[in-house]
């Protein structure tokens, strides 16, 4: 077997002698190529992973592998591995320009200043800022400024790409030009991509796979595909009929709404013939049926659904 891009092995994190660990004997292996999307709630543990991972954490137990180089013990040959921008943290120095960053990051990773030089060119342009490459950081857009950081981290063309929550605070069009970048990592240049987001639609769009972390471990690991057809034998169900009637009382699952003129009975079944079941019992009572809409869920819906399992125990 190829060795993996980022392996885990019993990670666990405790940021105060005996209390509640951040995470918990987490373990997770991504193959090369591969864009992951690490999913939680809020304090799930997806940050303290990835500074663990990007080796600005240490780890209370177990380890972290990126291309088979332990980020504890081999230290310089895993930082060469990856480029990571992190979550709230000034990835870049906004007192320097963009092109200052991008030379400066290139030659910490070792880059010669010709090839660096090079790079920071390649980057700059493909991210439409070449025309502002000699303005500081700090007078830029939050998207410009994650792009910027964003360069950087791809600076040395690592292999592996480490971005926690690479979409926050950026407007519908930055969004639109990550997204397509990340995309383009992966899909043309082979890397591999582990991202935290609380935005699905990146999820859904980007990610080939999703491990979703709650209280620090591993909840569900799937092919974002499967994690979805998984959900889809819950499609929901919404049946609207005219007015505002008395009801019958609904079978186990469905919930009725008034809304302007009708009235939407709603549920999410397994299985069809509850749907007719439904359906007989209300022309039963004469009562005249609008529209009958079948949805599936997106992974919102999925992702909530895991949430709040996580919140019943
Ligand atoms: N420096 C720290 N000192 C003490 N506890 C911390 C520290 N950083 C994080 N924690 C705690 O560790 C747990 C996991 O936090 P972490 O930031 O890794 O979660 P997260 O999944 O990234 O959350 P979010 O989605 O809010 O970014 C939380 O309970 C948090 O309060």
């Amino acid at each position: 077997m190829n060795t993996p891009a980022i392996e885990i092995t019993g990670l666990t994190k405790t940021y105060r002698p005996g209390g509640e660990p951040a995470v918990d004997d987490l373990s997770l292996t991504v193959e090369p190529g591969t864009v992951i999307g690490f999913l939680g709630p809020n304090g799930a543990g997806k940050t303290t992973t990835i500074k663990i991972a990007a080796g600005l954490l240490s780890a209370t137990a177990g380890t972290v592998r990126l291309n088979g180089h332990d980020v504890a013990a081999r230290r310089s040959a895993a930082m060469a591995q990856f480029g990571a921008v992190l979550e709230g943290s000034r990835n870049v120095y906004w007192t320097l320009t963009a092109w200052q960053n991008l030379i400066y990051f290139g030659r910490l990773k070792g880059m010669t200043r010709a090839a660096a030089r090079s790079r920071a060119t390649a980057l700059l342009t493909e991210l439409d800022l070449w025309e502002r490459r000699d303005d500081t950081v700090g007078g830029f857009s939050r998207g410009m400024q994650q792009k910027v950081a964003i360069a950087a981290a791809l600076i040395a063309d690592p292999a592996i790409v480490l971005l926690d929550e690479p979409t926050l605070g950026l407007d519908v069009a930055a969004t639109r030009t990550v997204k397509n970048w990340i995309a383009e990592l992966s899909n043309d240049r082979g890397k591999t991509v582990l991202l935290t987001t609380h935005q699905l639609d990146v999820v859904e769009e980007l990610c080939d796979r999703v491990a979703v972390i709650r209280a620090g471990r591993i909840a569900t690991d799937l092919p974002t595909g499967e994690l979805l057809a998984g959900f889809r034998l819950r499609d929901t169900y919404e049946v609207h009929v005219e007015g505002h009637p008395d009801l019958p009382v609904l079978p186990a699952g469905f919930t009725a709404t008034a809304e302007a003129d009708t009235t939407a009975i709603t549920g999410r079944v397994a299985d069809p013939r509850e749907v007719y079941d439904l359906i007989d019992l209300l022309r039963a009572r004469g009562l005249v049926l609008r529209s009958l809409t079948q949805s599936q869920p997106g992974i919102e819906d999925v992702f909530l659904t895991l949430v709040g399992d996580a919140r019943h125990g």
